[in-house]
């Protein structure tokens, strides 16, 4: 069944009081608080070292938090029925490369019972020309990034993260790659969770944000809510500090060169004075809270986890 509607209702991800520890560097994700529902296609973003991998790999259930809890789909990302419904594609993609592609969906086949898609696994690798008999450590970086995410979308998984995997594959190739993913997405009302650097090329694609910078959540909700929350604001200025009309908003961030002024503001009613205003794209407000750490973090109503589910972690 073709299901193209999000499911506002049912959450994918849900964290509160989330903490790792490493050992030598503390803290890499420190009290986050979010709620990712089922259905989005949600952009992770965030300066580097930041803890989106950190992030994605408690999801994944690949490490354990050290303080909170993370939520998968309501059980704990570890569950032997959580598991088999969430796929990950790392930077670093441990494919067999004695294996043949035909061999490596086999393997995807026996690992997921019952849910395994050999069709669309097998559309993603002829749509970029890798045979299925070809031996896996014989292809381009790029190539075997094709394979892992067909693996992954075999896998039908109800939630898949992607810790920007993407970033060996040639331009068009990307792109090529991106609709596809959606494509496939969109389908199935998968949940995707795409860690990526690149941001106009999420501009179009992610309806949702986490942006993390320092191991905490700055942002979070559906993309639109959070651009109509914001004005990115231009005009000459010669004055000294912030513009005296600014006052009755937050400013995310202001730069003046020469007597030009930009700001991002999180306004509250509209914006006085002679201004040029309009809403920013993800691009510019990523780019301004990325430039500004110290602003308040904004978390989207759909984006705040449940009472139930934080009364719960805050008795345990
Ligand atoms: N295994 C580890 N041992 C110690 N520290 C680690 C380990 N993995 C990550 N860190 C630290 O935790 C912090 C968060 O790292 P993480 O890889 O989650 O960030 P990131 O946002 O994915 O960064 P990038 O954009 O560079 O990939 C960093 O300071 C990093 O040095």
């Amino acid at each position: 069944m073709t299901d193209l509607t999000f499911l506002p209702d049912r959450t994918a991800l849900e964290a509160v009081g989330l903490g790792v520890k490493y050992r030598r560097r503390g803290w890499a994700l420190r009290d986050c608080a979010f709620r990712l529902p089922a259905g989005r296609v949600c952009a992770l973003v965030g300066p580097n070292g930041a803890g989106k991998s950190t992030l994605l790999a408690l999801a994944a259930g690949l490490r354990r938090p050290d303080a909170g809890r993370l939520r998968v789909f309501g059980g704990e990302p570890a569950d032997p029925g959580v598991r088999p419904r969430v796929a990950y594609v790392g930077q670093d993609k441990p494919l067999y490369p004695s294996f043949t592609v035909a061999d490596t969906f086999r393997m995807g086949h026996e690992l997921n019972p019952g849910r395994w898609d050999q069709g669309v696994a097998e559309r993603l690798v002829r749509a970029g020309d890798i045979p299925l008999d070809a031996r896996v450590g014989t292809l381009s970086g790029g190539q075997r990034t094709r394979v892992a995410l067909a693996l992954a979308l075999g896998k039908r998984p109800g939630l898949l993260l992607l810790d920007e995997p993407m970033s060996d594959l040639d331009p068009l190739v990307r792109h090529e790659m991106m609709a596809a993913l959606m494509a496939e997405a969109a389908e199935r009302a998968t949940t995707v969770v795409l860690a990526s650097h690149v941001l106009t090329e999420l501009e179009g694609a992610c309806d949702y944000l986490l942006m993390v910078a320092d191991g905490r959540v700055r942002l979070a909700g559906e993309v639109e809510d959070l651009l109509s929350a914001h004005r990115l604001v231009m005009g000459r200025y010669e004055g000294e500090g912030v513009p005296r009309e600014f006052a009755t908003h937050q400013v995310v961030e202001a730069r003046a060169r020469g007597r030009q002024f930009t700001a991002l503001l999180r306004t509250d009613g509209p914006v006085a004075g002679d201004w040029q205003v309009s809403e920013p794209s993800l691009e510019e407000m990523v780019l301004a809270h990325l430039r500004a750490p110290a602003a308040p973090a904004l978390i989207a109503p759909s984006a705040e986890p449940r009472p139930g589910f934080r009364r719960e972690v805050e008795a345990a």
